[in-house]
């Protein structure tokens, strides 16, 4: 039995499906959006020699025919050298405007694979059947594609939404620890941004989430689901309100560049660090209460998550230099830095006029402690 979130785009609405078996019946879940029966698989070769068997029977279940290639495993495949690989693949295999193409995979291939489907032949259709725990909670809805440049992460892309989305929340089964914990950092985000009772719920069940409980783990990716796709729909291209899904964001991706994509630091880590340091920033500032940031490390060190600076191995530049590298984020306006910043955990807002004193103090602080560790 699988659970349904509608994301209703005015036209262009698509299911997100959730829960357990759904890739042993792919080609019939798929079967209203397919033109052909047949589709054009990306993943990495991680995925493919875990799940890709079990992907194709399941198509094959329902007649459909399954192309595939797979792409090295990890942050460094979302470059132009792998889009191009996967886009001339595509073009190899003569995809066609009524074709489809799948992501089968975490959110490095959703990315990639929603990107390269968005320029092919000016756009083909494509699902989203994500395999990660980040997948299933973010990066498989909302229609933000795209690779990294070393300038910046995500600063080549596309706005691409997906037909459908298939969230097997029995694959999770075989994602290593660290990469679950990663998506976690995903999931508070979604408390922190917007619902403080999901975030209570979390402190309450994130173990039993963590070791298995499989409905607490439902209802989590169900409550993101649901709240990515509420914010979506208000704000699909982030002209606004979208950017509350960037909470973290900022520092997180200046800390992901200046650990050049690499596996010192995971994307969904450097959120909940990232989330600490919005936090920490915003008590600074006077907005909430230092118990707030205080709160999220507690609850991120009870999961075994990842929490500060001082988690993240290697050198690390200095705060300035990490400031140089936010000046690349997408939700730069007029050269001015913008910062997600909360009131409280569930209230979280957009600052567009945030004095850098106080963010260089955060960031020379945290790296001092980390020094010091
Ligand atoms: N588009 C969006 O809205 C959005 C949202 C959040 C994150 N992202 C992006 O997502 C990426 C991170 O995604 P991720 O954390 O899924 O990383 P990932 O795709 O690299 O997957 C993490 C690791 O898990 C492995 N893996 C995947 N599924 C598995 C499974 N079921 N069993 C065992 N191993 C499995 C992968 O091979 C990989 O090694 C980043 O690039 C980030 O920028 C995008
Ligand atoms: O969907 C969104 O909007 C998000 O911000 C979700 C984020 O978790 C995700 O990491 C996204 O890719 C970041 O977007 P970016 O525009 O800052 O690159
Ligand atoms: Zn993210």
């Amino acid at each position: 039995m699988s659970e349904e979130v509608w994301v209703d785009l005015p036209g262009r609405g698509y299911a997100i499906r959730i829960g357990e078996g759904l890739i042993d019946r792919a080609g019939a879940e798929m079967a209203a959006v397919l033109r052909r029966p047949r589709v054009f698989v990306l993943t990495d070769e991680t995925v493919a020699a875990l799940h890709l068997d079990r992907f194709r029977a399941g198509c094959a279940a329902h007649g459909v025919g399954v192309e595939a290639l797979a792409l090295p495993a990890g942050e460094a495949t979302k470059c132009w050298a792998r889009l191009e690989e996967a886009v001339e693949w595509l073009l190899e295999c003569r995809v066609e405007r009524n074709d489809m193409v799948v992501a089968l995979g975490g959110g490095v291939i959703g990315d990639l694979a929603g990107f390269a489907a968005a320029i092919l032949r000016r756009g083909v259709d494509f699902i989203q059947v994500p395999t990660t725990l980040l997948a299933q909670v973010d990066s498989s809805v909302g229609g933000k594609t795209g690779i990294n440049s070393p300038r910046g992460k995500n600063l080549i892309g596309a706005f691409h939404q997906p037909r459908l989305v298939l969230a097997d929340t029995g694959l999770l089964a075989t994602l290593p620890r660290r990469d679950f914990l990663a998506g976690y950092g995903e999931v508070v985000k979604y408390g922190l941004l917007g619902d403080a009772s999901f975030f209570g719920w979390l402190e309450t069940n994130g173990p039993a989430l963590r070791d298995g409980d499989r409905a607490a783990l439902r209802h989590a990716v169900r409550r993101s689901c649901e709240m990515k796709a509420e914010i979506v729909l208000r704000d699909e291209t982030e002209q606004g309100d979208r950017a509350l899904l960037n909470l973290g964001h900022t520092f997180c991706h200046a800390l992901e560049a200046a650990t050049g994509y690499s596996d010192r630091l995971l994307h969904g880590e450097g959120v909940a660090i990232g989330c600490g340091l919005a936090l920490e920033l915003s008590a600074r500032l006077g907005l909430c209460s230092q118990e707030n940031p205080v709160r999220l490390r507690a609850h991120l060190r009870q999961m075994g998550a990842r929490a500060a600076l001082s988690d993240i191995p290697g050198p690390l530049p200095d705060a300035d230099a990490l400031i140089d590298l936010m000046r690349q984020d997408k939700k730069v306006r007029d050269g001015a830095i913008t910062f997600i910043l909360t009131h409280d955990i569930g209230a979280a807002f957009i600052a567009r006029d945030v004095d850098l004193a106080p963010v260089r103090a955060v960031l020379a602080d945290a790296l001092a402690e980390r020094r010091a560790a």
